[in-house]
């Protein structure tokens, strides 16, 4: 498991394009058969993909996160983006197709992670934040996801988004996790920019084709830097960040944020004016 230690503003002034990514950037999640795990100190959340060509399991070091298993003091919320896959959790089997979530309990102890068809494997995007009581492992359709359309072509930001990990739904301690669909033509996300103190984020581009990039903005707002992602890389926005995006073409994102509260609408809105 790989640990990031997190950054001051005021140090990340200072960074150049390499130092930025290498702090921010997760590169790689979904590489067969190897799970990837971050554990960042931005509200201790872990970030992770597994993509299972062979049945897979996750392998903690137990020293780093000071308990036996993974869950036994945290909850966890997987998002399909690949082929159709499957969660075997404590023994019981959940399939989940592409696009479909499951919240999975504090004190699951057995984690497997399969595809269904090898060939066209499941990318399973994992947020985990520490945990105070088990709540039920329940599976998330994207039916189940409450549709918001935000935006306008105009404003070339035309997007639905949909939370499944949220006080109103599928409920957790701390973790509150979803996606969003840019329509095509539209291509930024998150502008006007906010901030929210209260909680750190993270975000998982895809449904990028090869060549497409998206320029990730981040930074105090008067103060922004932009990390290049591609298809499949996830990037950790610290509390004081904003997180915002617009790509050379229309793509998708899952959003996880842990922190203070799981209030979404609980956003410091930035206005035009003060970005730099
Ligand atoms: O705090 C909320 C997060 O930044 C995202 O949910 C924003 C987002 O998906 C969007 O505007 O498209
Ligand atoms: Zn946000």
């Amino acid at each position: 498991m790989e640990v990031r230690h997190p950054i001051h503003p005021e140090h990340m002034m200072m960074f150049d394009t390499s130092e930025l990514r290498e702090h921010f950037l997760v590169p790689e999640l979904f590489t067969p058969d190897e799970p990837k795990l971050v554990y960042c100190f931005y509200d201790r959340l872990i970030v992770g993909g597994v993509c299972p060509i062979n049945p897979v399991t996750l392998d903690i070091d137990p020293k780093v996160i000071g308990a036996k298993y993974l869950l036994e003091r945290r909850e966890l919320g997987i998002i399909n983006i690949g082929g159709d896959g499957l969660v075997v959790a404590d023994g019981v089997e959940y399939n989940l197709a592409n696009g479909e979530g499951l919240y999975v309990s504090m004190g699951t102890s057995a984690l497997e992670f399969r595809s269904v068809d090898s060939s066209n494997p499941a990318r399973f995007y994992l947020n985990s934040a520490p945990a105070h009581a088990a709540l039920p492992t329940t599976k998330i359709s994207l039916a189940d996801a409450e549709p918001v359309t935000l935006g306008d072509p105009a404003t070339s930001n035309k997007r639905t988004i949909r939370k499944y990990i949220h006080p109103n739904g599928v409920k957790s301690c701390q973790l509150v996790m979803g996606m969003t669909m840019l329509e095509q033509g539209s291509v930024w996300n998150t502008m006007p920019v906010h901030t929210h103190q209260r909680r750190m984020e993270a975000y998982l581009y895809f449904n990028m084709k090869e060549d497409d990039l998206v320029f990730h903005f981040m930074g105090e707002p008067d103060e922004t830097r932009h990390i290049v992602v591609r298809e499949g890389q996830a990037v950790l926005s610290p509390s004081w960040s904003i997180h915002s995006g617009a790509g050379t073409a229309s793509y998708s994102f899952i959003w996880g944020m842990a922190g203070e509260n799981q209030d979404f609408g609980d956003m410091d809105h930035v206005p035009m004016s003060q970005l730099r």
